[in-house]
């Protein structure tokens, strides 16, 4: 399912956060958000997930306004992976993993085969399986946020909005999250800080900065080194990689 936003703008108070900003996602494709600290890429995905209204523009999903949407509707299209995203409750991982059933379930109906198939490849997926039964306080925090994921698989949504997915996991499974989340067929827009990483796997990027889209495009044509010294202050070269066929940046010291 398709992804719009249309010239969104939020303030906190008179302090602008966003600024006119306008996107499409096409179903299926990844979209990678980056910007420097502070550009606005949590509040945009905040906006995206309906959590929080715009103060002009809107959020359309397959073509349908997300205020007209019912609450339920959302919960079970759209999944959130928020950043330090925190379970506070002493609950096992799989059932933090459960949590992301509950828009699917009626009050009528048990747990269904359907739920517990969904919770067990959601956990195989998200490569958190045989922690299934420790608990969250005695997780790492790369347990946690494959966890987080395999809770936000686990709600099968058709859309899924994920804030800096890959921060506290090792190399493994950062690469094994993104090779993952693309593979699925839903819509997914991802924060990411790793440059590289977004190249390799999202269809197209947008770089934001001052709560604003300054480049967006694919990956060749918004990752070059004029928009690196600019918007991110590092001086790098960018080539083709004879590996992957995607650009690759090579930071300067
Ligand atoms: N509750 C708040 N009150 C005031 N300002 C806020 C609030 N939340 C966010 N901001 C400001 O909004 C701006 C955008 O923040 P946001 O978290 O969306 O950026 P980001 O691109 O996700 O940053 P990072 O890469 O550091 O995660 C920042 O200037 C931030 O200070």
């Amino acid at each position: 399912m398709s992804i719009t936003a249309e010239n969104l703008s939020w303030a906190i108070g008179a302090k602008p956060i966003l600024r006119g900003v306008s996107l499409t996602v096409p179903p299926g494709q990844t979209l990678g958000l980056l910007g420097p600290n502070g550009s606005g890429k949590t509040s945009l995905l905040r906006l995206l997930a309906g959590l929080k209204r715009p103060n002009a523009g809107r959020v359309l999903l397959e073509g349908a306004d997300i205020t007209t949407l019912t609450r339920r509707t959302l919960a079970r299209r759209v999944a959130f992976v928020e950043q330090h995203a925190a379970t506070t409750a002493d609950l096992r991982v799989v059932d933090v993993v459960k949590l992301g059933r509950f828009p699917h379930r009626s009050i009528f109906a048990g747990w269904t085969a359907a739920d517990e198939t969904a919770v067990q490849q959601a956990m195989a997926r998200a490569g958190i399986a045989a922690k299934s039964t420790a608990r969250w306080q005695t997780l790492s925090g790369g347990e946690r946020q494959r966890t987080h994921i395999a809770r936000a698989l686990a709600q099968n949504p058709s859309e899924l909005l994920l804030d800096e997915p890959t921060n506290h996991l090792d190399i493994q499974h950062q690469i094994g999250l993104l090779r993952l989340i693309t593979s699925l067929s839903l819509t997914s827009v991802i924060a990411l800080h790793d440059l590289n990483h977004a190249a390799m796997f999202c269809d197209r990027l947008i770089v934001m900065q001052a709560g604003q889209i300054i480049a967006a495009g694919d990956p060749a044509s918004v990752l070059t080194e004029a928009l690196l010294k600019d918007i991110f202050a590092v001086e790098a070269r960018v080539e083709t990689s004879p590996h992957h066929g995607k650009p690759h940046i090579h930071y300067l010291r």
